[in-house]
């Protein structure tokens, strides 16, 4: 069930067990926007899930907020435009260059470009993974 903050207004709240952090909707009279996308194709699921079941106008736009992981991993399930700032856009295309499988993730935070807490959490999150 999503949580609803006023007529226009509703999320679904963060989950820390797999870093799920909380994803908006704001409904218009014409079209509704998400405010950013998931940490997996399962949260973008499961939150659209949600969505399909209140009558609004129809989801046109993914807001993004910020480029780390646990907001836009679900980007590609919603399929819907997507909107953020320019140097979010630059980084998202950056992690777009990386690989995603354990020895990746923990080649990473050996280097120091990774910390340990999203590696193990995109690894219970996402146990198999295509990103
Ligand atoms: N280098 C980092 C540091 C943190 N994260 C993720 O950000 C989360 C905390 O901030 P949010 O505003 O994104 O909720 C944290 O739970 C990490 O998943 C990161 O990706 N990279």
């Amino acid at each position: 069930m999503l949580k609803k903050l006023s007529d226009k207004v509703y999320y679904m709240p963060q989950y820390s067990e797999t870093d799920r952090p909380t994803l908006g909707l704001i409904c218009g009279e014409n079209f509704s926007v998400i405010v950013d996308s998931g940490n997996s194709p399962a949260h973008a699921r499961d939150f659209l899930n949600l969505v399909e079941q209140i009558d609004i106008a129809p989801v046109k736009f993914v807001v993004i907020t910020h480029w780390h992981w646990d907001h836009i991993f679900g980007m590609d399930t919603m399929k819907l435009l997507s909107i953020s700032h320019n140097q979010t856009k630059d980084r998202i295309e950056y992690l777009k260059t990386l690989t995603w499988d354990d020895a990746s993730l923990d080649s990473r935070v050996e280097t120091g470009e990774e910390i340990e807490f999203c590696s193990s959490m995109i690894k219970l999150e996402m146990p198999t993974r295509i990103i």
